[in-house]
């Protein structure tokens, strides 16, 4: 590959060998979190074996920075806080996403631009693609391309001995999938049932508390766990793409998210959520896949649930997923009040992931 200007960038600062060079796509509140904690030096003392450098870090709308000996990241946050990447900045380009998956020298792309349902998962989907074609492991925090085309790029990481990872996509950095790998082996997932919209279920915690639909969604928007397009949280798009990718990776079945049978909670009203309450109940975004037959069914919607449930339990921004498999009784994995440093930490384990396969598989082709 030709090196282009992007590759050559002045060198400042020294990345010792063996760093695994990381490319990071979007800056909003979830990047600038990962990047607030990987550069973080004393804080966390077991993030100091992880030794990864970001080279790349790609906006849509704010510019980009490049370095390939590794970005300045406590500059970059501290630019980014006044509101943009200064223009003194030595790195500072304007690279857009698609060129730097392409032309820059990575180990590892990590995806954190905002879901598209209208897109099928685009741009990132391409993103995903290009980064795995180039032999690079893929992380993504963005649910649309595992959700729209899990098993296309499943096989071409698959056929480039490389990793995609998505931890974040579900309940932030709850193991989940990294569970099902290690921990599921040999048990058949038959169905899912959970709650896994954070924003969804926090508006509705509210109601109970007696605030207005709008003011619990600007709250949520204050929080940093709204899609950046909050109609996808509260029509159920976001919980769809989740159990989408749920199906996908732990049921190895395949399903898009328009084969999701979906509601979400913009038509509950407060008389409704408070009469479910009078009456000991609680109004719950719930989501649900069966895969007993060949197609696998699935669905998400608002249910009344009692207050026995287990569900009923899920409070503000919280999630919980149910697992049912052929050989053990359903079991739960739940989480409690996540933000955005639980959505980095999914990414932080996946990098972890990736740092173990690179050092195992040098198969890199360069
Ligand atoms: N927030 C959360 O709690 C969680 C979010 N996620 C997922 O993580 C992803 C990021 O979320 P969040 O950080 O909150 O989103 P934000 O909207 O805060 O940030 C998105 C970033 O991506 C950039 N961007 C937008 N479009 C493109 C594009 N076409 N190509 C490259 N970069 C682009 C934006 O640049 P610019 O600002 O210049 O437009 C911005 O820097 C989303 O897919 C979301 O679903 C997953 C788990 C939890
Ligand atoms: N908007 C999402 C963020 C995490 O995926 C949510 O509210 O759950």
């Amino acid at each position: 590959m030709a090196k282009s200007p992007h590759m050559r960038r002045a060198v400042r600062g020294l990345m010792p060998k063996n760093f695994m060079k990381a490319l990071l796509i979007g800056f909003g509140n979830v990047g600038r979190t990962l990047v607030e904690i990987l550069s973080d030096g004393g804080q966390y003392c077991k993030l100091k074996d992880l030794n990864v450098s970001i080279i790349g870090i790609i906006t849509k709308n704010h510019g980009s920075l490049v370095n390939s000996r590794g970005i300045d990241l406590i500059r970059a946050l501290s630019e980014f806080r006044k509101g943009n990447f200064a223009a003194a900045n030595p790195d500072r380009c304007d690279l857009d996403a698609l060129n730097a998956v392409k032309e820059l020298e990575y180990d590892v792309m990590i995806e954190t631009s905002p879901l598209s349902i209208e897109g099928k998962g685009e741009p990132a989907v391409t993103y995903v693609r290009e980064a795995l074609s180039r032999n690079c492991n893929v992380i993504t925090a963005n649910k649309g391309p595992v959700a729209f085309a899990y098993s296309e790029l499943m096989a071409i990481a698959k056929d480039k001995g490389v990793l995609l990872l998505h931890e974040a996509t579900v309940m932030d950095g709850t193991p989940l999938f990294n569970m099902a790998r290690h921990c599921l082996r040999g048990a058949r997932v038959t169905s899912l049932e959970g709650i896994l919209n954070s924003t969804s279920n926090y508006v509705l915690s509210m109601m109970e508390a007696g605030m207005s639909m709008d003011q619990a969604i600007t709250l949520a928007q204050k929080m940093g766990i709204a899609e950046k397009n909050p109609m996808y949280d509260l029509e159920g798009w976001d919980s769809t793409v989740k159990l989408c990718v749920l199906v996908n990776a732990l049921c190895n079945a395949k399903i898009t998210p328009f084969e999701v049978d979906r509601n979400g909670i913009t038509d509950i009203t407060s008389d409704q959520v408070q009469n479910a309450l009078r009456a000991g109940k609680h109004l719950k975004l719930i989501c649900k896949a069966k895969l007993d037959e060949s197609s696998p069914r699935a669905e998400v919607k608002v249910t009344e649930v009692e207050a026995r449930d287990i569900f009923s339990t899920v409070k503000g921004q919280g999630a919980m997923l149910k697992i049912y498999t052929d050989i053990m009784a359903p079991f739960v994995v739940s989480q409690t009040d996540p933000t955005l440093p639980d959505t980095a930490y999914g990414i932080i384990n996946d990098l972890f992931e990736v740092k173990d396969h690179i050092s195992l598989h040098t198969n890199k082709a360069g």
